[in-house]
């Protein structure tokens, strides 16, 4: 037969065994919808039935129904390319079929085995050095139920039987080469082995996956959450898994890889997006970020929830059986050092506080009867500190003297530069209290992602008060994404961590996240040459603490560019040549011929040239176009390109840009890039690495396109 007869014919074989898989799916999901029926009717049978009947039954309908929706949920999430492998192997006459669950027929026997199940590592395991006992290994894509293509690798050459028919080549190749949607997608059927030791390694302690751009470390951690929910989750599931990533776009970019492997259990958030109740997405500057993210900010924010609150009374005034007590501002103030330096969270000091003003009234008590020549009796001044605790007007004075700190408000009160120094003393230079105030100072953004981290800070220095105006624990309604979702009731219940961009999360930010972790097991992905973070010792050291006590670490190193064709690699790697390591660099596998472009555009005429080259990527390549600028020129460029009206086309700033991917991207110049990170070049490198098959960069000049 001829190659594409030959095609044909094992498509429709493999077609024979998806349709009987679909069939089954079909089956389940009535038995499914079925249960969820009869739980219904239980519910309604029990409103007749006696009280405690009834609550037996309303629970076992509960339990029905929620099995029933989650079979439900599953099977649905599932459907599309359900089957995406098969292996044929030396021994056992039938093959098995690998797909994103489990499934067996009426008779238990699996038509479909679970990707993440032990059965199926050979799919990703099995080498032609190590065959594992594989003599075939097969790609089947699909769309939906209908079987599209299949392509082979063959793993024992030797051992063929003349009727294995063998068609393609290469699947992992294909599946690089075809257009990109503006979300990733999951790659459980061209999972390569370097990978899936990653994915497979052991639940505990810490596991760190480095690797340049491109190396699948972000589709590998998301990979591993839904294997390490699937295989351990009586340890993992019930306190849940967080994913961690740089922004808000990038949380959006990977947002459908998990619930299309079903697993839906696992919290993604921004590190803006942090701490509940706030939501941050502005970046400042860098030399702001460098300060607001350095570990002196803990002596800083230490130094400030301490200090005397702004428009405090300064004078307390009471009268007991006659006698004025006074307390002017200088008595009050040492009133209040000597409860701080007794320790403990100003919130959770407040009873002491009280004790300690109603001793200082009684002093005044007792000093003016001194000053009489008289003295006051123990009882009788237990009687006066009684009396006075235990009025309104003293509790409506503490209230505002002794208030509840909250977190934000501290933080905007640094916006005082007087404060900030007071706070600041010798740890920060008089430059960095004026930088560092007036970005405190100024609201109109709201909090800057870094300020989250600052946030936290203060929500733990300050303690919880026991009384909540406003809270920061519990989520506020509109937090669209995460209302509603399963989430630990303590910030450090988490079972495992997955931290992805970690070479970019300050110290501030490591502590920040390593308050969620203190039990938990922790993937941790990242590449230093992409650090835009610019004391690296710092945060290493703040990453081993936020580790704590587990030993256990592991590490891996993704060597293979997946992403970029080899020409675009090329001129990315050139700009940070000087900044890597030998070998760090990763090999880039495809080569498309079509070479990345630079052109010499005046920074007047950008105006004009961004949209031209956009518009020329937009027909040149099927699915996305990126265009990438410096922060600060972002809203130019959506300018600039609006008139454009393409859903595909997209416009990021340098910063967001981190761990996105378009098919096509036009970069527009290079220098303010560099210039707006104090790591400079690393986060061209960044940009320059988000193409898959196009790369124009509009330049006013090739200062930052080394030799
Ligand atoms: N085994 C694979 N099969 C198919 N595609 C893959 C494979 N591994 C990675 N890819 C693809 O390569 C691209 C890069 O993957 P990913 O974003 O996870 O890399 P990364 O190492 O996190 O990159 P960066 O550090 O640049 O953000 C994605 O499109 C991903 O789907």
């Amino acid at each position: 037969m001829s190659e594409p007869r030959v095609r044909r014919a094992e498509i429709a074989l493999e077609q024979a065994h998806v349709d009987r898989v679909y069939a089954r799916l079909g089956e389940l999901r009535e038995s499914a919808e079925q249960m969820r029926s009869k739980g219904y009717e239980i519910g309604h049978g029990a409103q007749q039935e006696a009280v405690f009947e009834q609550a037996s039954m309303l629970f076992e309908r509960d339990m029905m129904v929620f099995h029933a929706n989650q079979t439900l949920h599953t099977l649905d999430a599932e459907y599309e390319g359900l089957v995406f492998g098969r292996l044929d192997y030396t021994e056992c006459g039938e093959p098995i079929y690998v797909g994103r669950l489990g499934i067996r027929d009426a008779d238990f026997d699996n038509v479909v085995t679970d990707w993440r199940a032990p059965a199926s590592a050979p799919f990703y395991q099995a080498t032609a050095q190590e065959p594992m006992d594989v003599i075939r290994r097969r790609v089947i894509r699909c769309s939906g139920a209908e079987v599209l293509d299949v392509d082979d690798d063959v793993l024992m050459a030797s051992a063929v039987p003349d009727d294995m028919v063998i068609v393609g080549e290469g699947a992992l190749m294909a599946a690089l080469g075809r257009a990109k949607g503006d979300r990733m997608r999951d790659i459980v059927a061209t999972i390569q082995k370097e990978q899936d030791d990653v994915i497979r390694a052991p639940w505990r302690g810490v596991t760190e996956i480095t690797g340049g751009p491109g190396t699948g470390k972000t589709a590998v951690a998301l990979h591993r959450a839904a294997y390490l929910l699937y295989r351990h989750r009586r340890q993992l599931g019930g306190a849940g898994v967080l994913v961690i990533g740089p922004s808000g776009v990038f949380t959006s970019y990977i947002s459908r890889v998990l619930p299309a492997m079903g697993e839906t259990d696992v919290e993604l958030r921004a590190l803006g997006e942090v701490l509940d109740g706030f939501t941050a997405e502005h970046v400042d500057p860098a030399a702001v970020a460098a300060i607001k993210g350095s570990l002196r900010m803990r002596k800083v924010l230490q130094r400030a929830i301490r200090d005397t609150p702004p428009d405090v009374p300064t004078r307390l005034r009471m009268v007991y059986q006659g006698q004025v007590l006074t307390l002017e501002r200088d008595a009050l103030e040492r009133v209040r050092k000597r409860v701080l330096a007794s320790g403990g969270q100003p919130n959770r000091i407040r009873v002491r506080a009280a004790e300690a003003l109603l001793e200082a009234l009684a002093d005044v008590a007792e000093q003016a009867a001194r000053d009489d020549g008289e003295a006051i009796s123990p009882a009788r001044r237990a009687d006066l500190i009684t009396e006075l605790g235990e009025r309104m007007e003293f509790h409506r004075f503490l209230v505002v003297w002794w208030p509840v700190l909250y977190p934000d408000e501290v933080l905007s009160w640094l916006g005082d530069p007087g404060r900030l120094a007071r706070a600041a003393r010798t740890t920060l230079t008089s430059d960095e209290v004026a930088l560092l105030s007036a970005s405190f100072a100024d609201r109109s953004r709201g909090f800057s992602v870094a300020d989250i981290a600052l946030l936290d800070e203060l929500r733990v220095l300050v303690g919880k008060p026991r009384r909540r105006r406003r809270t920061v624990e519990s989520p506020e309604p509109e937090r669209g994404e995460h209302a509603g979702r399963h989430r630990p009731e303590h910030y450090d219940e988490y079972s495992h961590i997955v931290v992805d961009e970690s070479q970019d999360l300050s110290p501030m930010q490591w502590r920040m996240v390593g308050r969620r972790g203190k039990y938990a097991s922790w993937t941790v992905v990242g590449d230093p040459v992409q650090s835009s973070w610019p004391d690296t010792a710092e945060a290493q050291a703040a990453a081993t603490e936020a580790f704590g006590a587990r030993t256990t670490r592991r590490r891996f190193t993704l060597r293979t560019n997946y992403r970029n064709s080899a020409e675009i690699f090329d001129l990315a790697a050139r700009v940070v040549a000087d900044a890597a390591e030998p070998g760090e660099l990763p090999q880039a596998v495809r080569r498309t011929g079509a070479e990345p472009e630079v052109r010499d555009v005046d920074v007047a005429e950008l105006k004009s040239a961004v949209p031209a080259a956009a518009e020329e990527l937009l027909r040149s390549v099927e699915g996305t176009v990126g265009v990438i600028s410096a922060m600060e020129r972002v809203p130019h460029v959506e300018k600039w390109v609006s008139t454009l009206a393409d859903e595909r086309l997209k416009v990021v700033g340098s910063l967001d840009s981190k761990g996105l991917e378009y098919d096509a991207v036009v970069l527009v110049e290079p220098r303010e890039l560099i210039a707006e990170s104090t790591t400079g070049t690393r986060l061209l490198y960044v940009a320059l690495t988000r193409a898959t098959q196009r790369l124009v960069v509009l330049a006013s000049d090739r200062s930052w396109l080394a030799e």
